[in-house]
């Protein structure tokens, strides 16, 4: 039986994570790449620049009127913050019915966007067609304080530190491999927009300190937790099982994980687990890959949900 499968187009496609939504969708069995834009790689064939695609499928230079007129199912927005607007309202007018999802930042104080960050919001999907995809610091903070937060006796410290390409391809000091050779660069030192999102949606406040490194994928979130009781460390690991008992994209493991051993990887770790001598305060250390379960691979999580397929079709798991 063949399946009927979805029209999807990606808009802002040449960027690190439309690359890696390209290669997760070519192998989609109920998804079809209809279009990809890209003003600067207008014309020049898809397969030339992504490996793992082989269609014949080119980049087009498709501005807001453009991409609602190609009528997709599905439409990605994949592009640098506060541009997705005007496609939304182009598509809002056209085919109000595609479901749209932002990679961006723009729609995650938005209380009509569903916020899909699904091993901590799955329960709360009413159907949006429209999807706020979690910053990937904020996926790693978040799923690091979650299972902890009826017992903080203060507000959790998120030390982070992510590979440049979490900077995009607009060249900055963040994703200059000169700069940052040798070099830890800390940014955003308060209030970074992953800050006031993770507290936002943990319902408490937490705080923030990003730092970019010269490897380019993957990052480390550690985190320091003040608890309102000592606790022992076997308890505390075994909120995390619980919480993440049955996930396939969050690990929870003992050691603190390592950054290297993420990239390509398609979900977070959560481990570590250090707790003080008193036992009111443990740490602990998440990883993920940014342009992974930071951002094309929740992004597939949140559309296969969307579309009614199973929440891991196309995305590689390991055992
Ligand atoms: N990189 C990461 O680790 C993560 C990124 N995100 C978010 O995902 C989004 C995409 O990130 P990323 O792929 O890294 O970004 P990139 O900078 O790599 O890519 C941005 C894309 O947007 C297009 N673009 C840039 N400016 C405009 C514009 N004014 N109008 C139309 N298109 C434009 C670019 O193509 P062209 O110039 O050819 O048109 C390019 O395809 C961002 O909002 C980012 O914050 C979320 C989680 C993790
Ligand atoms: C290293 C680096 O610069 N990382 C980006 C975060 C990644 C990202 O793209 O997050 P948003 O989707 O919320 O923009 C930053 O700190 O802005």
């Amino acid at each position: 039986m063949s399946i009927d499968k979805k029209t999807i187009g990606i808009v802002g496609a040449r960027g690190h994570t439309g690359a890696e939504l390209i290669r997760l969708i070519a192998t989609h069995p109920a998804l079809e790449l209809g279009f990809v834009s890209s003003r600067e790689l207008d014309g020049q064939r898809v397969a030339e620049h992504v490996d793992g695609y082989a269609g014949e499928l080119r980049y087009a230079n498709l501005d807001p009127a453009a991409v609602a007129a190609q009528g997709a199912d599905v439409v990605v927005l994949a592009l640098p913050n506060g541009k997705a607007a005007p496609y939304v309202e182009a598509i809002d007018a056209a085919k109000p019915e595609t479901l749209i999802l932002d990679l961006s930042a723009d729609y995650r104080f938005n209380e009509r966007w569903y916020y899909g960050l699904p091993e901590l919001t799955r329960g709360k999907w009413r159907g949006e067609r429209r999807i706020s995809n979690p910053g990937c610091y904020a996926t790693a903070i978040q799923l690091s304080i979650a299972p902890l937060k009826d017992v903080l006796a203060a507000p959790p410290v998120s030390f982070g530190v992510s590979g440049y390409s979490g900077a995009g391809t607009t060249p900055s000091d963040k994703n200059n491999p000169e700069k940052l050779r040798d070099n830890l660069m800390p940014y955003s030192l308060t209030g970074h927009t992953h800050e006031q999102e993770a507290s936002r949606h943990l319902g408490l406040p937490v705080e923030f300190m990003p730092h970019v490194a010269p490897h380019f994928r993957g990052l480390t979130v550690t985190t320091n937790l003040y608890l309102v009781r000592p606790m022992k460390r076997e308890e505390i690991l075994q909120r995390f099982r619980h919480a993440y008992d049955g996930e396939k994209l969050v690990k929870v493991v003992d050691e603190a994980p390592w950054v290297s051993q993420i990239a390509h990887r398609h979900h977070a770790e959560v481990g570590g687990f250090a707790v003080s001598v008193d036992g009111k305060r443990v740490v602990i250390v998440a990883t993920l890959d940014n342009l992974l379960k930071g951002a094309a691979t929740q992004a597939i999580q949140n559309i296969n949900r969307a579309i009614g397929v199973d929440e891991y079709t196309s995305i590689p798991l390991e055992g």
